[in-house]
């Protein structure tokens, strides 16, 4: 950690650890909105393939593909692509090659991500991939893996997935207990990429952006140049401070930021928008971005979620309408709303705003 605490040091940064969020990036000096905090080319990464969606492996794009004649499984766009990921492919190849044509379905985009982890570290520790202080396999052991907080069902699923990784590497030694728990370690450190509208393309891993920790009220933002994970401020972050970013949808109620920042990351934020759940402030700000209005009986206020999700609670007379009736609203809601973006006649769209007001509740966020 010395070789990347001396490579963050002329970029203005430092690291840390504090007891609730163990590692953590801090600015060494002041930084402004827009500028760059940090870049870093990925350790490894995959595009999102399906059976239905090809994407070329350097450069994510969909355009003129060719498949990989030898492994049917890679596709590139053009010779510079496939020339900048040889040096992993050729060993990846070799291995996808002998697989059957059934086996080689289950070769998924998360399956192909850990052999390209164990094959780089081979090339790493060959010296055919230089190491350097932000790119080496010592920030991947290090990154957190929540082994001991994941339920049984998970650890059974990682385990399978780490028993074909291992029939694939085909190495003696490897461990299939290790292999698990990288798949832990992707499932908080991996990030998706991103296009500039916001559409995934694809997944990689970036150790040394890996170490940003979140905040709901986050100070920094993670955003792709194709494949170039750029960390830029988005407010003032004075020195000392930490650099955050959000792992989340930021326009999200507080229960379902913190629902889905314990199921994926495992941790409890308690971020100054966090601190305020269930405050007057906190309440209001949920309602706009996913309360439905209650109207009951002309209330003027809100249906928020409950966390238990059995339903939804109206923050003002207490009523309860269940998920169901939610949902039945919201789809009739889309099914006018749809009708009425196709018909261009006005008496016809104010028969469907009063029919919207019938139905006495805003769809939005269910
Ligand atoms: C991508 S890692 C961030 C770096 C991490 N702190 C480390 O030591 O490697 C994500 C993990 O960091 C921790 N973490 C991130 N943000 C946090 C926060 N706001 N509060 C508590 N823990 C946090 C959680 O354990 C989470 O699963």
């Amino acid at each position: 950690m010395e070789e990347l605490q001396a490579s963050l040091q002329p970029r203005g940064l430092t690291l840390s650890t504090f007891h609730d969020k163990g590692r953590s990036l801090l600015a060494a000096r002041d930084f402004y909105p827009g500028e760059v905090i940090i870049s870093q080319e990925p350790y490894l990464c995959v595009p999102n393939n399906s059976l239905t969606e090809s994407r070329c492996d350097g450069c994510f794009s969909k355009s003129n593909l060719k498949k990989c004649s030898a492994c049917h499984v890679v596709w590139y766009c053009g010779s510079s692509c496939q020339k900048l990921e040889w040096k992993l492919h050729r060993l990846e190849c070799q291995l996808l090659a002998k697989l059957d044509k059934e086996r080689r379905k289950s070769v998924t985009p998360t399956i192909r991500m850990m052999v390209k982890l164990y094959l780089r570290r081979k090339l790493q520790n060959g010296n055919v991939i230089p190491v350097t202080a932000m790119d080496n396999y010592n920030f991947v052991e290090a990154l957190v893996s929540h082994m001991s907080d994941i339920d049984e069902k998970q650890l059974l699923l990682y385990a399978q997935m780490a028993n074909l990784v291992n029939l694939i590497l085909q190495l003696p030694n490897n461990d299939i207990k290790e292999i698990a728990e990288n798949f832990s370690k992707f499932a908080c450190n991996a990030h998706t990429i991103c296009d500039s509208e916001l559409r995934p393309l694809g997944t990689g891993l970036y150790p040394v952006i890996s170490i940003i920790n979140h905040s709901c009220l986050p100070n920094a933002v993670l955003i792709f140049e194709g494949r170039l994970a750029v960390v830029r401020a988005v407010q003032h972050i004075p020195k000392d401070s930490e650099v955050s970013i959000s792992y989340v949808e930021t326009a999200a109620s507080t229960i379902t930021r913190q629902k889905t920042l314990k199921e994926q990351y495992l941790f409890t934020c308690t971020c100054v928008r966090c601190n305020k759940l269930g405050q007057y402030g906190d309440i209001q700000e949920s309602a706009i971005l996913e309360g439905c209005r209650c109207r009951d009986n002309g209330c003027s206020g809100f249906l928020l979620r409950e966390s238990d999700e059995k339903g939804f609670v109206c923050q003002q007379c207490g009523l309860i309408r269940n998920k169901e009736e939610i949902r039945k609203i919201a789809s009739d809601i889309k099914a006018l709303s749809d009708k009425a973006s196709s018909s261009g006649n006005i008496n016809a769209a104010g028969r469907m705003e009063r029919s919207f007001d019938n139905l006495q509740i805003d769809d939005s966020g269910v």
